[in-house]
């Protein structure tokens, strides 16, 4: 599983699940499954698209691999960047949000997200991003 922390301005793009139930209002980054002979990077591309109406350049890997599910996969998050004047829209997300570094805390991310925010933290309070 992959994610991409977009950042904009000091801030990063946050996104409230829509479903299932089980993690419906949850927060995330926007990403998903790598499909088959797909490169992590070109799903997120793919993702970034499909959820929000956006192209997005990837750049360095963000935090550890999160084992999730009982270990049967990880969360990988990558840094990300809008492209052009590109703004996202919640096509499949409940909510979006950007969030200064103080305000990270302010939104109940899902469990395997929480170490990947930790180490968000003092990147985008560097503003080096
Ligand atoms: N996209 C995303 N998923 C996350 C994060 N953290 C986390 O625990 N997950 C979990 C939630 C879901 O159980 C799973 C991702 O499922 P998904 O529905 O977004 O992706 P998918 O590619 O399997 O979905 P689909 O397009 O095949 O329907 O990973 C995160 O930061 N981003």
């Amino acid at each position: 599983m992959v994610g991409a922390a977009i950042i904009a301005a000091g801030r990063v793009l946050g996104c409230a699940r829509s479903s299932p139930p089980e993690t419906a209002g949850r927060w995330e980054f926007p990403g998903g499954k790598v499909e088959p002979g797909e490169s992590e990077v070109a799903a997120l591309i793919r993702e970034c698209a499909e959820e929000l109406g956006v192209r997005v350049e990837v750049g360095d890997r963000l935090g550890r691999d999160v084992p999730m599910g009982h270990g049967r996969s990880v969360l990988r998050v990558y840094l990300a960047r809008l492209v052009g004047d590109d703004q996202p829209q919640p096509l499949e997300h409940a909510e979006l949000r950007w969030l200064r570094p103080e305000e990270l805390d302010s939104v109940p991310w899902l469990p395997a997200d929480v170490p990947i925010v930790a180490a968000l933290r003092p990147v985008l309070a560097a503003g080096t991003a």
